[in-house]
C-alpha cells in the first residue's frame, strides 16, 4: 500500500486525533518509555497477519476470553486492523504517513475538561462471595493463584471527553502506555505498564509484572521486596513466563526482580528476554496470554473459575493489544488500568493476584487504588 509522507508537527498531537469524528475508528499509542507517540485514523482493511508487512503500522487486539459475552463489548477487539492515515511523533521526528486526503487538522489545545460523576460499584459483600469462592478453590488444591477483577462504573453528567482524559493518563503515567481504541460510539483506553511480549528484531521481552504495595505506605518498595504473599504471586509468574519462553527458544535471560514505581503503587517487577526464533510477535502473543498475572495458576482452572464466576465480561480488560510495524516489531501490552468508555457511561476495570495467603479487605482495597489510573484521568 502507498502511503505519502507528510511533514506534520503538531504542538497539541491529540488535535489529530479531534480531527476525525466519529464514525472514524482510531487508535491512540503513547509509549513513554520511547516517547513515541502514534495516532492512526479510519479504517482501511482488516489485515491476515502475512499482510502485516504492506502498512506502516496495524493495530493488534484480542479480547482476555476467545469468547466474548453480552452487549457492551460486542465488536471491540479480535482483529488487526490497518488505517488509512498516521501521525507519528517521536524525540526527533514528526509526520503522517497517509493513503487518503486528510482532512483539515486544527492545531488547538486540548480543554481540559472534569467530569462530575457517580459511582455505583457492585456492594463490598459480592466481592466478599467471590472471593470465598475463590479461597475454596485454592484450599480444594484447583489453583493457586486467581486474578480476579472487578469492574465499577461511573456515570457522568455529561458525555466523558476522550481528549481530556487521554492528555490526563500520559501526564499522569511516565513509564507506562498510554493507549485508546475507538470503534462504534465507544472508546477503551489506559495507562498500563505491563508489557506482555516486546519483540525488536531477534529479541522479544516480557515482564513478569505481579505483587502490589500502596505508595502511600511508607518504606513500600522495601517491604515489597521481602513480603512473602506478593514474592510468591510474582514468582508465580516469572516462572510461568520462562517456562512459556522456553518452548519455544533453548535460552532465556532473567533480569533481577525489582520495584517499578508507578503514581499510586510499587509493584514487583522481572523482565526476561528471549530470541524472538522464527515466531512472530503474534505467535508470541498468544503463546504467552494468559500470564498467571492476570489470569491465574494452573491457567486453565483459574479461567474457568474466573468464567463462572465473574459478574462481568473482560471484553479488551487484561487482554493483549497495541501496534506492530512493518518489519514485525512492536510492542503488546495487557491492557490493566483501563476503562471502557460509552456516552456518560465509564466502566473501570482493576484486579488483583489472590493466593492462600491473601487477606480480602486488603485485596479489594488494592482494586480500589489500582482504579485510580482511570479516576485520576476523569
Ligand atoms: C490485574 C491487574 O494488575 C496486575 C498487574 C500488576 C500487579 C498485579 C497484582 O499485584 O495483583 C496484577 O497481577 C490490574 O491492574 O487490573
Amino acid at each position: 500500500m502507498n502511503y505519502r509522507r507528510i511533514n506534520l508537527k503538531l504542538k497539541h498531537p491529540l488535535a489529530f486525533w479531534s480531527a476525525f469524528p466519529d464514525p472514524s475508528e482510531r487508535v491512540f499509542w503513547y509509549d513513554s518509555q520511547k516517547q513515541t507517540l502514534i495516532i492512526a485514523s479510519q479504517r482501511l482493511t482488516t489485515v491476515q497477519e502475512k499482510g502485516i508487512k504492506n502498512y506502516p503500522y496495524v493495530f493488534y487486539s484480542q479480547s482476555f476470553f476467545e469468547q466474548v459475552k453480552g452487549e457492551l463489548w460486542q465488536d471491540m477487539g479480535n482483529e488487526i486492523i490497518a488505517f488509512k492515515h498516521y501521525y507519528i511523533q517521536t524525540k526527533t521526528d514528526s509526520y503522517v504517513l497517509s493513503c487518503d486526503p486528510l482532512p483539515d487538522i486544527k492545531d488547538q489545545e486540548t480543554v481540559l475538561q472534569h467530569h462530575s460523576y457517580e459511582e455505583e460499584a457492585p456492594e463490598y459483600t459480592e466481592w466478599v462471595k467471590l472471593y470465598k469462592k475463590l479461597q475454596e478453590n485454592i484450599t480444594s488444591g484447583k489453583t493457586v493463584k486467581i486474578v480476579a477483577s472487578r469492574e465499577v462504573k461511573f456515570t457522568s453528567l455529561t458525555p466523558f471527553n476522550v481528549e481530556a482524559i487521554l492528555e490526563r493518563l500520559v501526564q499522569n503515567n511516565p513509564g507506562a502506555f498510554i493507549f485508546a481504541y475507538h470503534k462504534s460510539g465507544k472508546t477503551f483506553l489506559g495507562a498500563s505498564p505491563e508489557i506482555l511480549v516486546q519483540k525488536t528484531g531477534n529479541q522479544v521481552l516480557s515482564y513478569a509484572l505481579a505483587g502490589t504495595m500502596p505508595r502511600a505506605l511508607e518504606n513500600g518498595a522495601q517491604l515489597l521486596l521481602k513480603d512473602s504473599k506478593n514474592l510468591q504471586e510474582h514468582q508465580i509468574v516469572v516462572q510461568k513466563i520462562k517456562e512459556k519462553l522456553l518452548e519455544k527458544v533453548s535460552q532465556v535471560k532473567i533480569e533481577q526482580t525489582d520495584i517499578m514505581t508507578l503514581k499510586n503503587v510499587y509493584h514487583l517487577q522481572t523482565v526476561l528476554k528471549a530470541k524472538a526464533g522464527e515466531h512472530s510477535l503474534i505467535d508470541w502473543t498468544k503463546h504467552l496470554h494468559p500470564t498467571p498475572a492476570l489470569g491465574g495458576h494452573p491457567s486453565r482452572a483459574a479461567l474457568d473459575f474466573l468464567r463462572a464466576n465473574e459478574k462481568h465480561e473482560r471484553g479488551l480488560y487484561a487482554a493483549p493489544l497495541g501496534l506492530i510495524d512493518s518489519q514485525g516489531n512492536g510492542t503488546i501490552i495487557v491492557a490493566i488500568r483501563s476503562a471502557l468508555l460509552k456516552d456518560k457511561a465509564c466502566y473501570a476495570y482493576a484486579g488483583c493476584g489472590i493466593v492462600a495467603a491473601s487477606d480480602c479487605q486488603a485485596e479489594f482495597d488494592e482494586t480500589k487504588i489500582k482504579l485510580k489510573t482511570i479516576l485520576e484521568a476523569l
